[in-house]
């Protein structure tokens, strides 16, 4: 017997979780990727969602265009399904406040379990992003070591870090937000500031970042003078 779709088709698992990496990405390298796909094997994630920022609250403005740092991450998550891109901030005018970015993915995920991803860099200035607090109220955090960059060590990030932290996976499923979990990724030392320094002194940043991502840098000519096309 052919069951009805609304019998047929699965439910999502009732407690898997949903990732989501912000970032610049200008441009998005191995550094994020390899750690990214670490967590989605690591942890109860059905997928993990690349949500680029259009103004960063924090930093200059990035070099390439929102368009650009688009494009280049749609082509580095072509060949894993389990990597989205969501687009919601590049529409939105205004500095792309993450708390703003999560209480609009709540709202559409219910009481789902979400978890943001950040580098312990990130984590580390976590105090000066935009209604801070709240962001615990919204998601888990998920905290992947970086090269260079430990957690915090004394003071109240600590704290906070202690009071919330934890080291079973399935926790993390368990409720819809406020845990931290901080995890050991691949040790990459790639960032995209030394990627845009290294393409601007006209050296190469093959494989440091997906070869697409390289094809279209080059394509375009990102982050470099107007004449530079040293792979041709
Ligand atoms: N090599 C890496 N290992 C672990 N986490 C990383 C790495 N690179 C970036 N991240 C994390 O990814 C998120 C987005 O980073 P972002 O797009 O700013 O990349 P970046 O390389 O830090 O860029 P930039 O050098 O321009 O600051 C941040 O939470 C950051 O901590
Ligand atoms: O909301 C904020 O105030 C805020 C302040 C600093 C950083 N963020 C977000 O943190 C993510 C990582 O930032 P970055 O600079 O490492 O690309 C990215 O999604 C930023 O929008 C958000």
């Amino acid at each position: 017997m052919i069951l009805p779709k609304t019998f047929a088709a699965k439910p999502p698992h009732p407690t898997a979780a949903i990732g989501i990496f912000g970032g610049t990405f200008d441009p998005v390298h191995f550094g994020h990727l390899r750690p990214a796909l670490e967590l989605l094997e690591q942890l109860p994630l059905t997928e993990i969602r690349f949500i680029p920022c259009r103004h960063p609250p924090h930093r200059q403005a990035p070099m390439a265009s929102p368009g650009q740092r688009l494009a280049m991450l749609e082509l580095a998550i072509a060949e894993e399904p389990r990597f989205t891109v969501d687009d919601r901030e590049l529409a939105r005018s205004g500095p792309s406040y993450m708390v703003d970015t999560l209480a609009s993915l709540r709202a559409e995920q219910g009481n789902g379990p979400l978890c943001l991803i950040l580098g312990t860099d990130a984590f580390r200035g976590l105090p000066q992003w935009h209604r801070w607090a709240e962001l615990m109220e919204l998601a888990h955090l998920l905290v992947m070591k970086r090269p260079g960059e430990p957690l915090p060590q004394e003071g109240e990030l600590k704290h906070f870090l202690e009071s919330r932290c934890i080291y079973d996976p399935a926790q993390l499923a368990q409720q819809p937000r406020g845990l931290i979990f901080p995890l050991e990724v691949t040790q990459l030392a790639i960032s995209a500031t030394r990627i845009r320094s290294l393409i601007g002194a006209g050296r190469s940043a093959r494989y440091l970042l997906p070869d697409a991502v390289w094809d279209d840098i080059r394509k375009k000519r990102l982050y470099s003078a107007p004449l530079f096309m040293p792979e041709q």
